[in-house]
């Protein structure tokens, strides 16, 4: 026999205690909201709402103060300055009398204007946060790979201010404006720093611009395909008509083509090419079965595509070739760019930090896709770098959980492709510049001011000047990184950087005003990031 529900009374069942406790949760969610959109800047909470933190988010709370150092690096160069900051935004740089002491440097800061808040990073370099245009953050569905806020932890605690997540390996993956609309949702209450999305262009969508306009609308800066399979089921590669059919919209847009370019060589698929019986705990093996050619052939086709299609591009427009390992690739892709097409390229610190010859057996967290390369092509790599050939520097971080790394089997061939090392952009890069005399200036080209353009955000990131959000690094180019175990924020353990001596030492990070890592306090509890929208720019 059924019961019947009993009538009226709807609250008869609930105790007082459960009822006052209910009471008490939805208080404390909803101060949780409310301090959550105090902190992003989304909404400015009114003073009349109690219980609410009004100062700055972070681990130093006054919204106006001075940045003072004897290296600023700033658009005009790089000179003892103090950046005045006020709610978020840079009001001013202005030079102060370098040749003066330290107590003298901050009395002048406070001279000049006349705000007692001074932080004195003495000839600690100070220059504008750095901007990781490739990160896998794999959230949602695959946040068990590693997740907004881990990923945003560990680029706090390496001197990134903003990151720019890849439309996969998250699940589903970022394919239509309902996914970009369930990506920004998934954003919330996790971020440490300002997060941007790339959307993906597969073929399902590459001919459909209005789709692709919907994306742009829901927000992303521009959108990432693969020419090869991609290692994640429902982000399929493009093939050449795809592409063809993409560009015009592309171009219209104004938004940048992020493309991972490797092409298969022939109808076996990448991995089967070394042959059965070559030794899979070999990093040899892996390397075997992506020669450089995939690279070349896939550029080489790009650059042909771009170079057909006669549509004309708006600025903003890039066909951004992703994660550059094969050198030999270069000179096609100056060619390019003498004959005035629109074509950036970006190598990885992974690139440039570690080479095929270097890789233990059965070593899988150096595995990646493309994979490393001898060390004659990284040091021509770096010759590019230096030359200014290569645009950018980005990380492309991809971690996945260590049994898919295969730690135990050391199987190359089985492992996930993708190095995790998002935390290290600077030192790994610093590293290598410094050894080969370059300056801290040239970080700051690579990192930010290039990046910032890259993802059309040049007008409120990537350069200490007036008006610009007060995205803040501060480093120390003769310091060591702290590269222990103890000290990584991503959600596994695994890192070819591990324990690696590399200078380039981050001391403060600052994300709109808030300082979200110190080296003293490490990174905030509190959550500072928001997410950087197109409409936002
Ligand atoms: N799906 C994915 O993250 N792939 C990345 N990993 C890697 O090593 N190269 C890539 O493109
Ligand atoms: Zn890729
Ligand atoms: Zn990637």
């Amino acid at each position: 026999m059924c019961q019947q529900a009993p009538q009226g009374a709807p609250f008869a069942t609930f105790s007082r205690g459960t009822l006052i406790f209910f009471a008490v949760v939805q208080v404390i969610g909803l101060k949780w909201v409310l301090q959550h959109l105090q902190n992003s800047g989304f909404v400015e909470v009114p003073p009349w709402v109690p219980f609410i933190d009004r100062s700055n988010c972070g681990l130093y709370k006054p919204l106006e103060y001075i940045v003072t150092s004897r290296k600023v690096i700033t658009p005009d160069g790089t000179f003892p300055a103090a950046v005045h900051v006020k709610e978020g935004r840079i009001v001013d740089v202005k030079a102060v009398n370098g040749k003066a002491s330290q107590s003298n440097l901050t009395h002048a800061a406070m001279l000049t204007f006349g705000i007692k808040h001074i932080l004195d990073y003495e000839d600690l370099v100070v220059a504008p946060g750095l901007i990781d245009t490739h990160v896998h953050m794999d959230q949602p569905g695959r946040t068990n790979w590693e997740g907004m806020e881990t990923a945003t932890r560990a680029a706090a605690a390496g001197g990134i201010t903003t990151v720019i997540d890849m439309p996969l390996n998250n699940e589903p993956t970022t394919t239509t404006s309902r996914l970009v609309e369930q990506k920004i949702w998934a954003s919330w209450g996790e971020l440490m720093v300002d997060t941007g999305f790339w959307g993906g262009i597969v073929p399902d969508n590459a001919g459909h611009h209005n789709t692709l306009q919907s994306m742009v609308d829901a927000g992303v800066l521009g959108f990432k395909s693969f020419m090869i399979p991609s290692g994640i089921n429902d982000f399929p590669n493009v093939g050449e008509e795809d592409i063809r059919k993409a560009l015009p919209f592309l171009k219209q847009a104004g938004v940048p083509y992020y493309v991972h370019a490797e092409l298969q060589l022939d109808e076996s698929s990448p991995g089967e090419c070394s042959g059965d019986e070559a030794d899979p705990t070999q990093h040899a093996t892996w390397l075997a079965s992506r020669p450089p050619k995939m690279e070349y052939d896939a550029i080489k086709l790009l650059i042909r595509l771009l170079d057909e299609d006669k549509t004309p591009a708006e600025p903003g427009f890039t066909l951004h070739v992703a994660h550059l390992a094969n050198a030999d690739a270069l000179p096609m892709i100056e060619a390019a760019k003498k004959k005035g097409l629109p074509i950036t390229v970006e190598t990885c610190t992974h690139y440039l930090t570690f080479s095929a010859e270097s890789v233990p057996e059965g070593a899988t967290w150096f595995k990646c896709a493309p994979p490393l390369r001898a060390k004659a092509n990284q040091d021509k790599l770096w010759e590019a770098v230096k030359a200014g050939k290569i645009d950018g520097v980005a990380s492309d971080h991809s971690p996945c959980p260590p049994d898919m790394k295969e730690m135990e089997s050391g199987n190359f061939m089985k492992a996930w492709g993708g190095i995790a090392g998002l935390q290290y952009g600077l030192p790994g890069t610093w590293n290598g510049m410094r050894k080969r005399g370059m300056k801290p200036e040239d970080l700051t080209r690579l990192w930010s001011t290039h990046a910032a353009k890259l993802a059309g955000m040049q007008h409120r990131k990537g350069a200490l000047a007036a008006g610009m959000d007060a995205d803040i690094v501060v480093w120390n180019p003769d310091g060591l990184a702290d590269t222990s175990l103890e000290h990584l924020k991503q959600r596994w353990n695994v890192t070819p950087y591990e324990d690696l001596e590399l200078y380039g030492q981050v001391y403060a990070t600052f994300v709109r005003g808030h300082l979200v890592y110190s080296l003293a306090d490490d990174v905030s509890k509190s959550v500072c990031g928001k997410t950087v929208l197109k409409q936002h720019l």
